[in-house]
């Protein structure tokens, strides 16, 4: 039903006003939306691609439901009369009412806007009659004509693609494989590059390949050897294999990862220096070694560096590597910026430091595993002998390191197929180059080369979308790509208020489809940045529909910047909250070692230790002010709702000047506090009072850890995860948020864009193709009018691909 009370007043949910819905959503928590027939409170369903309404939760009684539960299809006709003449009833009586009270009562549309929006509403205008018009308007005199109101937000709608691709021949349809497929399977010999394009069945053709090499040529599995990206990948076609072979034969196939693939080998001949105890797997393992090794050597700079500085010169670092360019050769390297200039210096070192403790990170793997076959002739030619094909998945996404290698293993057969798609290279940062696919029949001119263009996987509208959006990269290999669906796929764009709304949308909508048959493990919601899935998983927390998630960050409620910000409401609520006040000490200059001194204070005076700081003896004047107003704000703040708290606190109580000064004096530039405030401020306005928001925050945080544990089983649970870690998979269902500027494509890329340099932008580009062309059925695209709370603008992707 499209009609509820609010407080006892109508309200309907038509187009003009669904601007209202993140208010009416959070009225409905509140149980302060009532169904007008039985008065039980409402809930509020906004997804995307179905129209908004109001719902009886279950278990509601109400003549509207059978006794059964809700009502079945064909008598819902019937129970809408039935709600919409209890509503026109009530209606009637408001509207009598409220005309007899005052005549300059708004009309419908906009008698159901919330207290606080009402009174400004009042403040701005000025009544004429019965009409309101804004203030510092006058009427009738001006030339200049009013500026156009701005275009509401788009509640949702279809995207069309720009550019709409053709659809496969009828006659070709309904094959395991079709004949361009079947002619990459059947050419086996020499060099071979296979161009295909996104669904274009490049694992299928794989396994195809493997198979026919081993029953119709009669090659050993253990003479074929399958790079893939990931090891999952590596796993799915040995699995597929292994249905064809006689039992035992899949596993001697040589399938894996780079890093897996020659691991294996390093331990076999040089079991001693690659033992897996000295392998540096993370970050943190790599940036203390650096940071005490500088300590160690005096190197005071190096000791001063921050954490966040270490890592990004150690990514450098690992690129250079990748690229197989040695420290020697960066000595002399003019830097380009700061994080470089630090790269050139810390790269002997790190590389030093290593080899003393004989630690290797993964980088060294590749590198170890290279020369040891370049260096040692007799081994290569065993290796040679014994691998005779050599085929390489996802080889846009290869770097010099890795090329390098497969071509010693390759040599002298070459029968080696490479296959990719250069329009999905997503790891430029990693140093893998879409052009040594763009370069290979350069480096074997004999080479054949095959494209692979029909889409298998996504709806034609999906496809198109792709296309329309990828044909804007300058340095691609052109296409001509057919669609095998006909069915066209729903594609929709939706603009929701902020993230928090959009994060509310996306999963009704979820729920929308579980109830029309969807599996949640057909869902998938990809992102960008790790910024975007806070609001996402804690609404599909709310909801109780189970995710996959690998937490890639901290916990964001863990984070300093959050910390400080919960403590202060916490002592708005309870000033005797000592643990919350010991921790905001810093953000108020009050020094650790006075806490003491507070304490006792505390304890002769016999009041809250917030109470007693403006007294202390020690502080200074402009100090002891201070510490006065923050106890009038935490005071005000009690009871009013949490993102008007906030409000004081962040500018009143000076908590954002204190963080901005912290970050300049530790010259971290990075504006992520201020994001972290807003983020904050966004989740607060879903809450109306501070001890609801809390409770919220603690029941998150526990939450959460069972996020980190929680293994559902694959079809039982939504997926969510980066676009990076969604590359070679499928869903029926994709679900995009944040696609503004800044967030896709990334701030990082518009630096770069500014300075000139248009290469990340392409890559961001291909990045949202993947992202696009994982769907099979349906993509959601999500634009927040509002994010980190700042106006943003719709990603220039958008204009590029749909309508
Ligand atoms: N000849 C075919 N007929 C019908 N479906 C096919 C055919 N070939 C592939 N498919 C299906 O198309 C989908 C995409 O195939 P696959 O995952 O092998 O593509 P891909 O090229 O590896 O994709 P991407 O590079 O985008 O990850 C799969 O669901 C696969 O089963």
């Amino acid at each position: 039903m499209n009609y509820a009370l609010l407080d006892n007043k109508p309200i309907l949910l038509l187009p003009e006003n669904y601007n209202r819905i993140p208010f009416w959503r959070m009225a409905a928590r509140q149980d302060k939306v009532r169904c007008p027939v039985c008065a039980s409170a409402l809930r509020l369903h906004a997804g995307i691609s179905f129209e908004p309404h109001f719902f009886h939760p279950e278990g509601a009684e109400c003549p509207l439901l059978t006794e059964n539960g809700p009502a079945p299809l064909d008598s819902l006709q019937a129970i809408d009369e039935m709600a919409a003449t209890a509503f026109q009833a009530v209606l009637a009586t408001t509207v009598e009412k409220d005309h007899s009270e005052d005549n300059t009562q708004e009309p419908l549309a906009f008698s159901t806007k919330e207290h606080s929006e009402a009174s400004l509403d009042e403040e701005n205008t000025t009544a004429i009659g019965s009409f309101r018009l804004p203030k510092k308007r006058t009427i009738g005199s001006s030339t200049t004509p009013p500026p156009p109101a701005p275009k509401p937000p788009v509640f949702r709608k279809r995207l069309m693609p720009k550019k709409t691709i053709s659809h496969m021949a009828e006659q070709m349809r309904d094959q395991p494989l079709h004949p361009g497929q079947q002619q990459a399977v059947h050419a086996t010999e020499g060099p071979f590059l296979i161009l295909a394009g996104a669904g274009s069945g490049k694992t299928r053709v794989m396994t195809a390949r493997t198979t026919h090499l081993i029953c119709e040529l009669g090659v050993k599995p253990n003479q074929i050897m399958v790079v893939t990206f990931t090891t999952k990948a590596a796993d799915e076609i040995r699995q597929r294999i292994a249905r064809q072979l006689p039992a035992g034969q899949a596993r001697e196939l040589i399938a894996g990862t780079f890093h897996s693939i020659f691991y294996r080998m390093l331990l076999h001949h040089q079991s001693d220096r690659w033992d897996q105890q000295r392998l540096l797997k993370k970050d943190w393992q790599k940036w203390r070694l650096m940071r005490e090794t500088g300590a160690l050597l005096g190197h005071d700079d190096l000791a001063a560096l921050k954490e966040t500085e270490i890592t990004e010169a150690l990514g450098i670092v690992s690129r250079w590597k990748n690229e197989y360019i040695l420290p020697q050769e960066v000595a002399y390297r003019e830097a380009s910026n700061d994080a470089e200039k630090r790269a050139i210096q810390l790269y002997p070192l790190y590389e030093a430091t290593k080899k003393k403790h004989h630690w290797f990170d993964f980088d060294d793997m590749l590198i170890g595993c290279y020369e040891m076959l370049r260096d040692d002739p007799g081994l290569l030619r065993r290796y040679q002998d014994r691998i005779t094909y050599v085929m390489v998945d996802e080889f846009q996404d290869i770097n010099r390191i890795q090329y390098e290698t497969v071509k010693l293993l390759a040599a002298p057969q070459n029968n080696l197929c490479v296959i990719g798609d250069d329009d999905q290279s997503i790891y430029g940062f990693r140093g893998s180059n879409p052009q040594y696919i763009l370069g290979f029949t350069k480096d074997f001119p004999q080479a054949s080369t095959f494209t692979l263009e029909v889409n298998y996987r996504s709806h034609s509208s999906i496809v198109s979308l792709g296309y329309s959006l990828i044909g804007h990269n300058r340095e691609r290999w052109a296409k001509e790509c057919q669609s095998f669906h006909r069915e066209e796929g729903d594609t929709y764009l939706f603009e929701p208020e902020d993230e928090e709304e959009q994060a509310s949308r996306i999963v009704d909508e979820i729920i929308h489809r579980r109830e029309q048959g969807a599996i949640l493990g057909e869902c998938a919601i990809l992102y960008r940045t790790n910024e975007s899935a806070r609001p996402i998983l804690e609404r599909l927390s709310e909801a109780g529909i189970p995710f996959h998630y690998t937490q890639e960050e901290d916990s964001f409620y863990q984070r300093q910047t959050v910390r400080w910000t919960l403590n202060y409401l916490r002592l708005a609520l309870n000033p005797d909250d000592t643990d919350a006040l010991k921790e905001i000490l810093s953000t108020l200059y009050i020094s650790a070692e006075m806490w003491n001194a507070l304490r006792s204070q505390a304890i002769i005076e016999d009041k809250p230790i917030l109470h007693v700081l403006p007294h202390l003896t020690q502080i200074k004047p402009y100090q002891r002010k201070h510490m006065q107003q923050i106890n009038e704000i935490l005071t005000a703040c009690k009871d009013v709702p949490p993102a008007q708290a906030l409000e004081l606190i962040y500018e009143d109580g000076k908590l954002r000047d204190y963080l901005k000064k912290r970050a300049k004096d530790r010259e971290d530039g990075r504006e992520r506090w201020s994001d972290e405030l807003q983020q904050i401020l966004a989740a607060s306005k879903r809450h109306a009072s501070i001890s609801d928001f809390l409770a919220y925050i603690d029941q998150m945080a526990r939450q959460e850890k069972e996020w980190r544990t929680m293994r559902p089983l694959p079809d039982e649970a939504v997926h969510v995860l980066s676009i990076h870690r969604a590359k070679g998979l499928e869903y029926d269902h994709v679900f995009l948020p944040d696609l503004v500027e800044g967030a896709l494509p990334h701030e990082y890329t518009l630096d770069e864009l500014r300075k000139g340099g248009s290469g990340a932008l392409e890559e961001e580009r291909r990045l949202l193709y993947v992202a696009i062309t994982r769907a099979r059925r349906s993509l959601c695209i999500g634009i927040p009018r509002e994010r980190f709370g700042r106006k943003t603008r719709t990603s220039r992707f958008i204009a590029e691909m749909g309508r």
